[in-house]
């Protein structure tokens, strides 16, 4: 069973609630795109199920299993956390030996991840005089060393170059595609857009949406229609008093929300009001996270102030 399932979860530091009640399940053969602003939980979340830090509350499972009950942790989930973490002095090879002797796994399969990540001919360079990009593979192959069927990444792409970034994308969707579950946390939407099948989106501590990529973009485009006229002032008010929300984008275009295109047009045409074009609006998956995440963002950007007082 190669899952993860995090049920009811709380975990607070002092005042500070940083999971509140979290549920949700990480499936097999899938990437899922773990999503919210900054101070949201997803860290915690991650270290929690990772058995880095205790739940006050609720359960975190990987396979079934909590994590100290997995006989080899590594074998069962392997996780890039903080690529930062390295024993500067010490080669890459040595760090991955150590780790691989620890858990009992092969001295064979450092050479094969290392191969993996492409780290092969910096295999004896010290990790300490290694880029932002060369720690990531690192930590990535350090994560790979137990060919775990689970794999948590939290923000895999942070301070990657292009090339870094179509890399990891690649290797996530191909670590899906042999069937592991994979859980990939962001801040950035767009960052997940063409590697996520599924999304858990979180805003303080708490489950926003838990849907398909498909799902969230179909949801934030419905009864949103564009229109192009040189009445935008009639259409307008004739929009709105049929109960659409309407909004001016540029000069003689409308984004109408709450109405079909099909009632736009009837309601233009009976009041012989023109128009040039007319088009169903397809968000995009940042628009759609910025729509979700609204709430949790205000309450981070007042939080200060209000405490303050
Ligand atoms: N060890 C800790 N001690 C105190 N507070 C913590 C600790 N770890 C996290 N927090 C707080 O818990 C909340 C959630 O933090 P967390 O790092 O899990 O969020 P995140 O979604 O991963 O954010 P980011 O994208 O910024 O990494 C934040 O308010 C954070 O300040």
């Amino acid at each position: 069973m190669n899952t993860v399932e995090v049920h009811e979860l709380r975990k607070s530091y002092g005042d500070t609630v940083a999971v509140d009640g979290l549920s949700f399940t990480v499936q097999p053969g899938q990437v899922t795109g773990f999503v919210g602003p900054n101070g949201a939980g997803k860290s915690t979340t991650m270290r929690v199920i990772l058995g880095l830090d205790a739940p006050d509350d609720g359960t975190a499972l990987v396979g079934g299993r909590r994590y100290r009950d997995l006989g080899t942790p590594l074998r069962e989930v392997g996780a890039l956390l903080d690529a930062g973490a390295l024993q500067p002095g010490r080669r890459a090879r040595d760090h991955l030996l150590w780790m691989a002797q620890y858990n009992g796994l092969p001295a064979r399969r450092v050479d094969e991840v290392l191969e993996l990540v492409g780290l092969a001919e910096a295999a004896r360079r010290r990790a300490g005089g290694f880029s932002l990009g060369m720690r990531q593979r690192l930590g990535i192959a350090g994560a790979l060393l137990g060919d775990p069927p689970v794999l948590l990444f939290d923000e895999p792409v942070n301070g990657l170059d292009p090339e870094g970034i179509v890399w990891i994308r690649g290797l996530l969707r191909s670590l899906a595609a042999e069937g592991r579950a994979v859980l990939v946390s962001s801040h950035l939407m767009g960052e997940l857009e063409d590697t996520a099948d599924h999304l858990v989106v979180i805003g303080r501590g708490r489950l926003i949406a838990d849907t398909t990529v498909r799902e969230l973009l179909a949801a934030a485009s419905a009864d949103r229609v564009v229109l192009r006229t040189s009445n935008r002032t009639e259409a307008m008010t004739l929009l709105a008093n049929a109960g659409a929300v309407v909004a001016a984008t540029d000069h003689d275009r409308v984004t109408v929300t709450g109405l079909t295109s099909e009632r736009v047009i009837k309601l233009l045409n009976e009041n012989s009001l023109p128009f040039s074009e007319i088009a169903a609006h397809r968000a995009s998956l940042e628009e759609a996270y910025m729509d979700l995440t609204k709430d949790a963002v205000e309450f981070a950007a007042h939080a200060g102030p209000r405490e303050a007082l």
